[in-house]
Parts: C-alpha cells; structure tokens; sequence
C-alpha cells in the first residue's frame, strides 16, 4: 500500500552548535514497514537527526527527507508523519482529553480520532484528569495518543518507553508492532538497549553524530547480544539507562 524506497533518508547531514557537531555527515536509509531503533550514547545526535527530519532544525549541511520529501514539502504532513518527541510539552492543566482535542483542531482531524487513541493507549480512565497528575508513564501514552491522531504512515518516537513500566513497556511493544502491521513505519530513539533488542527490525548505531552501523538488527549483531555489539561498536562508551 505504501511504496515508498525508504521512510526517511539522510545524505551527509550535518549539524553543528557552534564548536559541537552534532550530527556529522550522516547517510542512511530507514526501511519502510519496519521498526527502527536509533541508538547511541547520550549526546551522540539522536534527537537532533529526528529533529531535522521532522522540519524542527535546519541541517547546516547535507539533507534529510521523510517518505520522499522534505517535511515541509508534505502534502499534510500531520497525516503521514506523527511524532512524539518531548513529553515536557503537555499543557499541565488541561486534561489528556481536552489536549487531544485541542491537537486534533489544530491538525484539521476529526474529533472521532480523540476517544479512538485514548482507548487506543489505554488512558481512557484518565482522560478527564489534568495532564500535571499524570505519571510520566501516563504522559508517555498522551504524546503517543497525539502522535497517532493523524494515522500517520511514519511515526517517530523519542525514548517512548522512558517511565513505563513493565506491563507498559510490553503494551508499547506490542502496539508498535500491530501499527506497523498496518503498513505503516515506526523510528524509536532509545538508551534501554534490552527494550530495542526485543522491540526494533532495524538498528542505526550512532555515535558522537556519526554512523557506525545500520541494518537488520541480527545483522549487526552477528550472533552477539545488542548489548556486546552495541559495547563493540562504540568502544565501550555506555548508553545510559543500560
Ligand atoms: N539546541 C542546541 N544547542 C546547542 N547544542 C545542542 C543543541 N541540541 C543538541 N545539542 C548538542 O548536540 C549534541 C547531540 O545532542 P542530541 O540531543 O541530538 O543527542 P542524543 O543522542 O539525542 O542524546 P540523549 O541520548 O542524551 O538524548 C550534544 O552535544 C548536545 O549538547
């Protein structure tokens, strides 16, 4: 159904603040239909990759397009990208109802999609409470609620397990599959590398914002656990939260 070379491909993307290079001449190629995991140790440019790929940071050079285009030159982009990168930016006193709504308006989608991703994410019991009692594993499923309001055909996730617990992280596996079982393709930035073992196809290992290894994640391991590859590749330096 959706016939696209790649789901989001870089060619020599760069990134610098200032003296930091955050991203150093970065080509890859995201496989469609598939869950990706971007790895790498904190600081190693993950967020800043998705960031340009989703129009929010300008490369300083090189390019990045996301289902064969430029984000900005989507035709809807609300309706084929969805992302959940920061989960800071939930209005506290609104509820998870009322930020969904107000997400859905601005988007132009329709009000049905509201109740469908609440029960979607299972926070229909406290869709009506305020987003500022939320856990941070609650406030995880309403960035996920809004990134999927549009249905879209990529979604990209920034540390989406981050404060869920075991049953979460297990329904967030599995919901990322089923999506994906639909055709659609799911990028995931993590650190919790036993969590992207068992939960991503693909692998894109960076490190210091250049590429040390992408492909089918046994591929890259070649036998060994994520953990041993991933120690290998960026010569011990650690993700944290493994
Ligand atoms: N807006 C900014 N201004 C200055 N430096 C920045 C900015 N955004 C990111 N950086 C720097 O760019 C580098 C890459 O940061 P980035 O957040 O992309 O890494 P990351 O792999 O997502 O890290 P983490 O795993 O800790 O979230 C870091 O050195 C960071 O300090």
């Amino acid at each position: 159904m959706h016939l696209w070379p790649a789901a989001l491909t870089a060619r020599h993307l760069t990134k610098t603040f200032g003296d930091v290079t955050a991203v150093d001449d970065l080509t890859v190629d995201i496989r469609p239909h598939r869950i990706t995991g971007l790895l790498g140790p904190n600081g190693s440019g993950k967020s800043t990759t998705l960031r340009m790929a989703l129009g929010l940071s300008r490369p300083t050079s090189g390019s990045v397009e996301v289902l064969g285009r430029r984000y900005r030159d989507l035709d809807r982009p609300t309706r084929r990208v969805g992302a959940a990168l920061d989960v800071t930016g939930i209005h506290p006193g609104r509820s998870g109802r009322d930020h969904l709504r107000v997400a859905c308006l601005s988007a132009g989608l329709p009000s049905e999609r509201v109740a469908e991703v609440l029960l979607g994410v299972g926070l229909v019991d406290a869709a009506d409470r305020k987003a500022r009692t939320y856990s941070l594993g609650m406030r995880q499923r309403l960035a996920l609620a809004t990134a999927l309001l549009g249905e879209p055909d990529l979604l990209v996730l920034d540390e989406p397990a981050n404060g869920l617990d075991p049953a979460g992280t297990h329904w967030l596996r599995e919901a990322l599959r089923a999506y994906v079982d639909t055709g659609a393709t799911v990028v995931l930035a993590s650190h919790v590398l036993a969590e992207i073992e068992q939960t991503v196809d693909d692998v894109v290992v960076l490190d210091r914002g250049r590429l040390l290894a992408a492909g089918p994640l046994a591929e890259v391991t070649g036998g060994r656990s994520l953990e041993d590859a991933y120690l290998g590749l960026t010569g011990g330096r650690r993700s944290g939260g493994c």
